[in-house]
């Protein structure tokens, strides 16, 4: 089928090289002349395994293009719209992207086509869209929500195997005709209405945060008693009504999906007229997260003016480069502001971290540079090489109280123990002897949730 996508983020990327490799005839249509020039070349502008050689294939079999102008889009049967939908600083969803291209779409129009969403948008957009665009088309075109599920660091193999397909709308050609396009894919195909199917994407990225705040709420209560999350986590998870997906506990979730898409349904809910509890909690409880590392710090090392702090990880998780609300970039300039030094490093996020980090912060080229000189080694993203680490090496590099605050429940506790080190984790026994409480958490007094939550 002849298809068009627009914009070449991890989304649009993925969804073009997918589908030239399945044997579709697709341009992918981004405005950004540096990425253009990349993509032209061959080049994926971020890392997501696996894409580069998709694109390679597609550009070699002539089946996938790349253009800077919607005029490509003219000639397609299907146009995929892939654009970002980031969030507002007060939570709403911004939808400009989205908006420039519908004027586009519909003002270049000449033959029937279908308008699949594959970005995120908030229910109701649709059936808006429809009233909004559509009915100024001089053509017929109908609009589809084709919301996407991949996650970054395995979205190609996500692509190919999804645990379903999501499309909603009330045209049945159109419907078939997208059922088409994915028929090499073995996957449930779920139809309904739009503004459900908008919802579902809201509704699945909500209920994954919530196991992760739900999760890290245990965490701070087994602190509390003297539990250990994993094993606790690992044994909840085994009942197969629960699943044992999302429930590490750690820093708290981040990335480009999450944080914008829980703030963005309770942007939704309150505008609706309906405070969504549960999900102002989940939120608070991840902005918590990244701040109970900082104040362990402080617990440990006393004041942090002076001190030499080494972070490890700086992606919002492990296999990709993308730095996008990353919970140690936010903890990094939490730490800056208290006087701290900062030595980073990561595996493959340095050159974005650099560019959303103030100056001050030293990029380590390596682990061990990170390491030298540090009091104290947070690492906050789960990447192999820190679990994997020579950490007899790392000790005689690094200043008293050797502490290493693992927020990400990673590295072999134990074994840092023996070596001499301050191993503390998220959820794990608190590491001072003869103590079986982490003194630090105490929820309710130092962030009255109740009172955050309250419209
Ligand atoms: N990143 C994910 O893992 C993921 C997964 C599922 C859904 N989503 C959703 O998919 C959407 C896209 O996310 P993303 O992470 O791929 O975004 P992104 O920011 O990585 O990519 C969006 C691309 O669209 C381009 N663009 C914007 N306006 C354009 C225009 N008028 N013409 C051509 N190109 C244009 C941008 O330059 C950018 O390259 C969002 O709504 C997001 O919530 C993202
Ligand atoms: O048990 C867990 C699982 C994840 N995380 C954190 O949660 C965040 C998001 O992780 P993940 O969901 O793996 O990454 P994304 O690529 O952001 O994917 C999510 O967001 C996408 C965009 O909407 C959706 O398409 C995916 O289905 C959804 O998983 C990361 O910071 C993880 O470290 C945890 O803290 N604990």
């Amino acid at each position: 089928m002849r298809v068009a996508v627009i914009g070449a983020g991890y989304v649009g990327l993925v969804a073009a090289g997918c589908l030239s490799h399945s044997g579709h005839d697709v341009v992918c249509i981004e405005k950004d002349a540096r990425k253009m020039a990349l993509l032209k070349a061959g080049r994926v502008p971020f890392f997501e395994e696996g894409l580069e050689e998709l694109v390679l294939f597609g550009l070699k079999r002539g089946l996938l293009q790349f253009d800077g102008q919607m005029e490509a889009c003219q000639d397609r049967e299907i146009i995929m719209i892939a654009v970002g939908t980031p969030a507002r600083p007060d939570g709403r969803i911004d939808l400009s992207q989205i908006y420039a291209v519908m004027d586009e779409i519909v003002f270049r129009a000449r033959f029937p086509q279908t308008i699949v969403m594959k970005s995120t948008v908030p229910p109701g957009f649709g059936v808006n869209a429809k009233e909004r665009y559509l009915e100024r088309a001089r053509v017929p075109l109908s609009y589809l929500s084709n919301p996407e599920f991949l996650r970054e660091g395995s979205a190609v193999r996500d692509w190919y195997h999804p645990d379903r397909i999501v499309i909603g709308g009330d045209d049945e050609t159109a419907i078939s005709r997208l059922a088409r396009l994915y028929a090499g894919i073995d996957a449930p195909i779920v139809t309904m209405d739009v503004s459900s199917a908008e919802m579902v994407k809201y509704a699945a990225n909500a209920f994954l945060a919530t196991k992760i705040s739900f999760i890290n709420e245990i965490a701070s209560l087994c602190e509390l008693v003297g539990a250990d999350i994993l094993p606790v986590s690992r044994a909840v998870g085994m009942d197969r009504r629960i699943g044992d997906q999302f429930l590490q506990a750690g820093l708290g979730y981040g990335g480009s999906c999450f944080p914008k898409d829980t703030c963005g349904l309770d942007f939704v809910s309150t505008c609706n007229g309906h405070a969504f509890n549960l999900l102002k909690a989940v939120i608070e409880v991840n902005k918590r997260q990244r701040l109970l590392a900082v104040r362990r710090l402080r617990h440990v090392l006393g004041r942090l003016h002076g001190k030499t702090i080494g972070v490890l990880g700086l992606a919002f998780k492990p296999g990709t480069d993308d730095v996008r609300e990353s919970p140690s970039l936010e903890i990094i300039n939490l730490l800056l502001d208290e006087g701290a030094d900062v030595r980073a490093y990561d595996p493959l996020a340095m050159e974005n971290a650099r560019r959303a980090l103030p100056d001050g912060v030293f990029f380590a080229p390596g682990v061990m540079e990170a390491v030298t000189d540090c009091h104290a080694l947070l690492v906050a993203t789960a990447w192999p090489e820190f679990s994997t680490l020579d950490w007899a090496a790392v000790r005689p590099v690094m200043h008293p109280p050797y502490l290493v605050m693992d927020g990400r429940n990673c590295l072999a506790a134990e074994e840092l123990r023996q070596k001499g080190f301050l191993y503390w984790g998220i959820g794990r026994p608190y590491p001072v002897q003869g103590e079986t409480r982490n003194p630090l958490i105490k929820t309710g007094q130092i962030f009255p949730l109740r009172q955050a939550v309250s419209p």
